[in-house]
Parts: C-alpha cells; sequence; structure tokens
C-alpha cells in the first residue's frame, strides 16, 4: 500500500496577512512542521501553493529553499482562489499513492503518532468501501484538511469541480466528502489531546502558541 501527502499551502491567510507556510515557528517556517514528520515517516509529499502568478518574487525563493532542502514536490492550485479543494484535486493529479494524506500547513503540533492512528484505518476503508478517513470532534465538527482520501477520490473530485466552475462558485468540501462515502473517525482517537489539530490563523495565535517568540 503506497501512501503519499499533499501539503496545503495556498491561502490567502486574509488573518495573517499572507505567508501563512513562511511565518517563522521557532527555528523554522511555520510549514516544515509539517513537512519534517512526513519526512520522519518517509512520505512522499506534494507542497500545493497558490497558482505562480500570484507569488511575488520573495514567496518563491523560499519555496525553491524549500525544494533544495526536501527534495520533494511542488505544485500549484490550477484555478486561482477556489480554496483548498481546488488544492486537493492539484496535488492528487500529480502525486502517486493508493491514499493520499492531506494536511494543511498551519498545524505546528502536528505528530507522527496522529498520521499513524490515522493510517491505522486504512484496511477498515479498503474492505468497507470507504473513500476517505476524516477524524469528527464530538460537536460534529469534521476535519477534511486533516484527512485520508483514497486515489479514486481524483475522479469524483475532477467531476465536481467542473460542475461547479461550471456554475462559477466556490467549492465546498463538505460536497466532496459526502459524496465519497466517508468513514468517520473520532478526533480523539487520532489524538487524545486534539492538540494536532490546531491551526495558526492570527498573529496572536503565533504568539500564544510559540513561547520562543517574545
Ligand atoms: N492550495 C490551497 N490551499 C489552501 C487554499 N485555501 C486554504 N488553503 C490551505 O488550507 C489550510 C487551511 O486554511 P484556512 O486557515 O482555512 O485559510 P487561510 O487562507 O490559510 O487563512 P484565512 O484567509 O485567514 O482564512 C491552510 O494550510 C491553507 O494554506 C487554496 O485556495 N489553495
Amino acid at each position: 500500500m503506497k501512501i503519499s501527502a499533499i501539503v496545503l499551502s495556498g491561502g490567502n491567510a486574509e488573518r495573517l496577512g499572507g505567508e501563512k507556510p513562511f511565518r517563522r515557528w521557532k527555528e523554522s517556517y511555520l510549514i516544515e512542521s509539517t513537512i519534517r514528520v512526513l519526512v520522519e515517516m518517509k512520505i512522499p509529499f506534494v507542497l500545493v501553493f497558490k497558482n505562480i502568478r500570484y507569488l511575488d518574487s520573495d514567496h518563491i525563493d523560499k519555496i525553491v529553499y524549500l525544494l533544495k532542502k526536501y527534495r520533494q514536490t511542488v505544485t500549484w492550485d490550477v484555478i486561482y482562489n477556489r480554496g483548498p479543494t481546488v488544492g486537493i484535486l492539484s496535488g492528487m493529479r500529480i502525486t502517486e499513492g493508493d491514499w493520499i494524506l492531506v494536511l494543511p500547513c498551519d498545524t505546528p503540533f502536528i505528530n507522527r503518532e496522529s498520521l499513524e492512528n490515522l493510517l491505522k484505518y486504512i484496511d477498515t476503508a479498503e474492505s468497507k468501501g470507504y473513500n476517505c478517513i476524516v477524524p469528527k470532534h464530538e460537536n460534529g465538527y469534521i476535519e477534511p484538511l486533516f484527512s485520508l482520501y483514497k486515489r479514486s477520490s481524483l475522479n469524483t473530485l475532477e467531476k465536481l469541480v467542473k460542475e461547479i466552475t461550471v456554475r462559477n462558485k466556490g467549492i465546498p468540501i463538505r460536497e466532496l466528502i459526502q459524496r465519497l462515502n466517508p468513514l468517520y473517525v473520532s478526533s480523539k482517537d487520532i489524538d487524545r489531546s486534539k492538540r494536532v489539530f490546531i491551526n495558526i490563523n492570527t498573529f496572536e495565535d503565533l504568539k500564544n502558541y510559540d513561547s520562543s517568540l517574545p
């Protein structure tokens, strides 16, 4: 069973003034928290950024830095500014793997154990015909950007994006999940503390969570 990963890094990050993947987190860039776990687990990955036409040269320099450092794949959204669903599509088109981990670039507490806990559900999903594995909290909130998707999800996703771009709308991730016969797993079974799901959205978050900042 081949596993690969997509790291979504192409949001507008309005609340952080852009540049979310490259905000400083301790000694590194924020996105490197996710990258490091994937490297440790030897999972090949693709980083999906905003369409390159909309990136300034400083951003591109930083992407090149990541490319040289980690020697993995980089791509960008095939449709501009349509949200993470298009990011997933863009990554899935060029990544191999029977199951694909989709992860955000802004969850600095992500760890190996939580990803291993998610991967454990693959056998159940395979035997029962589920096409994605999605953590769900007690309040019903789901984590589709911290999930696993079967390779065949790409066909469903291609169709969905075509339909919705015709309607010229955003592409809701929930619509994709519904079409994939999801296996929902308790977020506590992925990480008892749920810390791995904390994501950084604001300067306040950066300051509060990263004790190395003044
Ligand atoms: N490739 C890609 N990734 C995205 C897109 N939108 C969001 N993401 C990623 O999805 C994850 C969650 O993003 P959000 O926190 O919801 O949005 P954001 O754009 O980062 O931040 P805000 O603009 O402040 O909401 C982050 O890793 C983003 O980089 C997109 O359009 N394309």
